[in-house]
């Protein structure tokens, strides 16, 4: 059985994996990156080697150094450390599965095989629950990102009856934008104590007022200390500023995306915000231009997300 560890709740940082400018990891940085996300971000969770961290793009023996870097870097420090374990080779993510158990992190993640797919809910279990076995001490947790998967299971039909099958599922990390399938994998799952925790940092308080007991995403790196502010309201049940917080989120969310964002992106708004260097993305993907960066500064400014420097970049915009 899973053990009764605190149920995992509040923000999780989608953990960005730092890289040297020819491509190595660069575990250096790591223990910094800890202390910003506690000290500056006020975020003591962390989900690595997910989709920001470029889980995917990582060999087997450098998903393990990286989670181990984190585990123990995060020692005292964070409050859980969740390893996103999901491969295409079962036996490859339950060797992932395995070592997380044994380097003491608080929880593991899969996402469904993207390449040969499960095609029924039975299969999509039967995987989960064969990688699941692997680390039987470990929460589990499924990573719903239909969008990048191809895997298009509703995740309430999912839930169904989970527990009877991985006994040691413990939620749902959901990245799609279907609050429909979202607020009812809360509301048949009442009596089950799961964390819900949502992955579209942008509409992250709908979610909330479905019933999601956390999130975890990319822009709580640098945005972690604001959407705490967020969470506070909607908590205090000042839901006008916490709609203010959203809405202020997603003026620079929706301003990046239209430049086009991703994880390359990410990293160079991290590495702006932060001071610490995330470096370059692995191939397939791109390193963000010059162009995006420093019209992404610009807005982190004028929304007061970074200090200003000059009366030129006075904001105007700025949320309170
Ligand atoms: C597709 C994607 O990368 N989604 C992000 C979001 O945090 C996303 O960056 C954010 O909502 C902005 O669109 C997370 O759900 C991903 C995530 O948690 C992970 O890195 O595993």
């Amino acid at each position: 059985m899973a053990s009764s560890k605190k149920k995992l709740q509040g923000l999780v940082a989608a953990t960005i994996t730092p890289m040297t400018e020819n491509g190595e990891i660069n575990f250096s940085v790591i223990g910094r990156y800890v202390d910003y996300l506690v000290e500056e971000q006020g975020v003591k969770n962390i989900f690595v080697n997910g989709t920001t961290g470029e889980g995917l793009s990582l060999s087997i023996s450098e998903r393990c150094q990286v989670a181990k870097e984190w585990v123990t870097k995060g020692r005292n420090k964070l409050d859980q450390v969740v390893i996103h374990v999901g491969a295409l080779s079962l036996k490859e993510s339950q060797e992932l599965a395995k070592h997380a158990a044994e380097i003491g992190a608080d929880g593991i993640a899969v996402i469904a095989p993207f390449f040969l797919k499960p095609w029924n809910k039975d299969v999509l279990i039967n995987f989960l629950k064969e990688v699941a076995a692997a680390a039987p001490t470990l929460p589990f947790y499924y990573y719903h990102i239909p969008a990048l998967t191809g895997v298009k299971i509703r995740a309430e039909e999912l839930l169904d009856g989970i527990q009877d099958k991985i006994p040691t599922f413990q939620g749902l990390k959901f990245s799609d934008t279907d609050l429909l399938d979202f607020g009812q994998c809360v509301d048949q799952n009442r009596q089950q104590q799961f964390a819900f925790l949502f992955g579209v940092d942008e509409q992250l308080l709908s979610a909330l007022v479905m019933g999601a007991t956390g999130a975890v995403g990319s822009t709580y790196n640098y945005l972690g200390k604001k959407t705490n502010q967020m969470l506070e309201a909607f908590e205090q049940k000042d839901f006008s500023s916490a709609l203010n917080y959203q809405f202020c989120i997603q003026r620079f969310i929706n301003f990046v995306v239209k430049l086009g964002f991703g994880v390359s992106q990410t990293k160079a708004i991290m590495t702006l915000v932060s001071g610490i260097p995330m470096g370059p993305p692995r191939l397939p993907l791109q390193k963000a231009s010059r162009e995006f960066t420093d019209n992404a500064e610009a807005k982190l400014k004028s929304l007061d997300f970074l200090p200003f420097t000059g009366l030129e970049d006075r904001n105007l915009e700025a949320c309170s």
